[in-house]
């Protein structure tokens, strides 16, 4: 199928990236309502092996509801989502913002929950998120931001096609929250896998990600290319324009006002330097 847009992008993905584990994510013509009332209307995007891509939008626009519809938790009103070129169900794996963490497991058997021969895996996957010295522990124990990363290492071991973040660095503070970018950033580039990440902060956004995607309304009404070479310095011109304007865009103001923004109940700015947030 040389005409397929998914197949090409992976192909090209490929040439970029290197051949890893990513596979493409077809969205074709997407609803989803509950109870009558529409939260995604006819959604098209279609995401390349490998990419990066990150979504942003105001509270309630349906990010996490596209995140959910993807990763099969729940079905779609109407449309369909497809995989790869040929369209087999691939790995997908989800961290969501609270680590989920079975509190009664040491850290290493929650790593390796469902597998039957955990231990050597699970290890590795831990010693991936810098947490090998800490398996024999309980989850009770770590803080929020090791929490997370066993949560990730739980997801790692199942070696995913696709990495879906619904949050995941959400609750925790500034410099860890930098600390676990760079982390995901790093065993994205390693591995290859397809990653969607759902975030509130615009910076994060494009820190990490090749395209960020807005939902307003329940449709997608911008799907940004973030050029930027890696990694990426959020102290760098380019960068601060680039997250002024979308920023912009996301609050709807023809350009960026932070200042008056700040009346805005959905909008944080958190102090030290996480940036701006919707
Ligand atoms: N199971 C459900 N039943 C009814 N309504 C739902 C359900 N799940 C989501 N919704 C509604 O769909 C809309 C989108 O929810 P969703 O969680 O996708 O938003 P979001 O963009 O991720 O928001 P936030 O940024 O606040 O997490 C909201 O109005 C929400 O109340």
């Amino acid at each position: 199928m040389q005409n397929d847009p998914v197949e090409n992008a992976e192909v090209k993905a490929a040439g970029q990236l290197g051949v890893g584990r990513g596979v493409g994510i077809r969205v074709r013509s997407v609803s989803k309502s509950y109870a009558g009332r529409e939260v995604l209307k006819t959604l098209d995007v279609e995401v390349a092996a490998g990419e990066f891509v990150a979504i942003v939008g105001r509270s309630g626009c349906g990010k996490s509801t596209l995140l959910r519809l993807i990763a099969g938790l729940e079905q779609t009103s109407s449309g369909s989502i497809g995989f790869g070129a040929h369209g087999q169900q691939p790995e997908i794996r989800i961290m969501f913002q609270d680590s989920r963490l079975l509190p009664w497991k040491r850290v290493l058997s929650n790593v390796g929950l469902g597998l039957p021969k955990a231990s050597l895996a699970s290890a590795k996957a831990l010693a991936q998120v810098g947490l090998e010295d800490r398996a024999h522990e309980w989850p009770a124990v770590l803080s929020g931001g090791q929490r997370q990363r066993v949560a990730l290492a739980r997801a790692l071991v199942h070696d995913p096609e696709l990495l879906l973040l619904d949050e995941p660095l959400g609750a925790l503070d500034a410099l860890t929250r930098i600390e676990m970018q760079q982390l995901i950033e790093a065993l994205w580039k390693e591995r290859g896998f397809t990653a969607v990440l759902v975030t509130h902060d615009v910076q994060e956004a494009i820190a990490l990600a090749d395209r960020v995607l807005l939902i307003e309304d329940g449709e997608i009404t911008l799907d940004e290319r973030i050029s930027l070479p890696r990694p990426r310095a959020r102290g760098n011109l380019v960068f601060a324009q680039l997250e002024e304007r979308i920023l912009a865009r996301v609050l709807k103001h023809p350009a960026a006002q932070p200042d008056s923004a700040l009346g805005d109940v959905s909008l944080q700015r958190t102090v030290s330097q996480v940036g701006w947030a919707i």
